[in-house]
């Protein structure tokens, strides 16, 4: 639709425009430092930062119902700057000209209810969030639009130039930041660092078809993260890990298209989402956050954050009821199917603990939970929800264990309504599927099939007849009858079929 076209109270402020003030906060030493710069941690103290908006305040002065009519409208927009995360440019990245953002896709990924027979065993009424349809095929790319997006700006602005980006990846991370930086080809090269056999060769593929450096390195994702903090630190290169709180931004845009897609109804909601290094959990509470405070959603909606046994500092953390006993223990993690999460030593577990505390707070309730789960759930929760129409990857069945978790726990009602994360596609960990098929799994996941969630392909080459058709060499004539007729007949009799009359 045309810009005239739209009500004229909203035309003025259907394009946004770059008039927020951005700094970096400490979460350390509460510190305020320009954007001119990218920055990781903070200078004075070494601690991890978020992003304000100074003039935050601006936003309140529209009403709640401006701000969802004002949403709404630009659903119906054709500028590819706000086609993606940036229909919430206010809240993603007030200072980034439409010009140098960098839109390849992202966002607005599916939401779609479990069917009947899924939520009946569920118990709950829940939706899968298809995160795995961004281009990358995985949640990064919302925080790589936009983290990319702001580098563009500094590039177009002439702060910096030949810039050269990197992270450290158990997959999904390294996937998007190629793909981005690829686009913003010759402007920006990209290296990535990967956990050597510790991501599924789809992922490898990725980064290796986008153009980036790949470097496999000894040990765990914690490991490469080390590397890549260490690289950061020493020489002139851009960190594009959710370290970077630029990542953080862009991974609000999802709680943002979940608050819209629910009419921003989000008393009786629960999200759920898999922790992995921390960047989404953050961005989630954030989010949603932001949209409360601006009058856009009248309620907090729960949040429930999930680890497997095998990779749970943040549960173990947040185990201890009292808020002055907790402690942080990063821990060395074991196997994982959720590979992508399998993180002892989350970097952004400082704005956790910060965001965790202001959520509950603001809500004046205890809002958000957290759930464990094993292995095994993880992977019969993903094969049930996948044998109903869903595309779930591990960690989406690592999900909607957790919910399971929060319902028994008694954190989650039935009669709530769950939004569920499936972070990456299905295909990218088609390797776990094939294990849990052959019964493959080495004894570290601690995982065994259920009979009745396990498919294999059958091979039908009957007996009754001797020739077969190959590639080049088709069959015919009779032959070819014959073949047909053996075919469908040992098919019909495997499944049974009747005969039409
Ligand atoms: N699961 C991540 C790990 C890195 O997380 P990030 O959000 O800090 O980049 C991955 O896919 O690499």
């Amino acid at each position: 639709m045309k810009l005239d076209q739209f009500p004229e109270a909203i035309r003025p402020r259907l394009i946004p425009k770059p008039d927020g003030e951005m700094i970096y906060r400490c979460l350390g030493c509460r510190k305020e430092h320009g954007i001119e710069t990218l920055l990781y941690t903070c200078p004075d103290c070494g601690s991890v930062l978020l992003l304000h908006d100074r003039r935050f305040e601006r936003l309140k002065a529209i009403d709640g119902g401006t701000w969802r009519k004002i949403l709404d409208y630009r659903r119906m927009l054709k500028d590819p700057a706000v086609k993606g995360i940036y229909r919430y440019h206010e809240f993603i990245g007030p200072v980034i000209p439409l010009s140098s953002v960098v839109y390849l896709g992202e966002g607005h990924t599916p939401v779609v209810e479990a069917n009947a027979h899924l939520q009946a065993k569920a118990g709950i009424r829940f939706f899968y969030k298809n995160d795995g349809q961004n281009p990358s095929a995985s949640f990064k790319d919302r925080g790589m639009a936009s983290a990319l997006s702001y580098i563009n700006f500094l590039i177009q602005e002439g702060h910096v130039d030949e810039v050269l980006s990197i992270c450290a990846s158990t997959g999904d991370t390294s996937a998007a930041a190629a793909l981005y930086a690829a686009y913003l080809k010759p402007k920006i090269k990209s290296a990535v660092l990967l956990p050597h056999k510790k991501v599924t060769p789809q992922q490898l593929s990725q980064p290796l078809g986008s153009g980036a450096d790949v470097f496999e390195i000894p040990g765990v994702f914690d490991d490469c993260m080390k590397v890549v903090e260490a690289l950061s630190e020493r020489y002139n290169v851009a960190l594009l890990n959710s370290k970077n709180a630029w990542r953080i931004l862009g991974q609000e845009s999802y709680s943002y298209e979940i608050a819209q897609d629910f009419d921003y109804a989000m008393a009786d909601k629960v999200v759920v989402v898999p922790i992995g290094n921390a960047g989404n959990i953050t961005a989630v509470m954030s989010g949603f956050l932001k949209f409360f405070e601006a009058g856009i959603i009248d309620a907090l909606p729960k949040i429930v954050g999930v680890q497997s046994v095998h990779a749970n500092p943040v549960y173990r953390y947040y185990r201890q009821p009292e808020d002055g006993q907790r402690k942080f223990v990063p821990m060395t993690v074991k196997p994982s199917v959720a590979q992508a999460a399998m993180i002892g030593n989350p970097v952004s577990m400082p704005r956790v603990i910060h965001l965790v505390e202001r959520y509950n707070r603001v809500a004046g309730d205890l809002r958000v939970f957290f759930a464990e789960v094993t292995e095994q759930d993880i992977m019969d929760w993903q094969l049930t929800a996948n044998r109903n129409g869903h595309i779930a990857c591990t960690h989406g069945g690592e999900s909607l264990a957790g919910l399971m978790k929060a319902m028994q726990n008694g954190d989650v009602d039935s009669k709530e309504t769950a939004i569920v994360d499936s972070t990456a596609h299905a295909l990218k960990f088609a390797g776990f599927q094939d294990m849990y098929f052959q019964d493959s799994f080495p004894d570290g996941y601690a995982v065994r099939p259920n009979p009745d969630l396990v498919n294999r392909p059958r091979y039908v080459r009957p007996e009754s007849i001797e020739k077969f058709p190959e590639a080049g060499r088709p069959l015919e004539g009779e032959a070819f009858d014959r073949f047909v007729d053996a075919v469908s007949g040992q098919i019909a009799e495997s499944l049974d079929l009747k005969k039409k009359v």
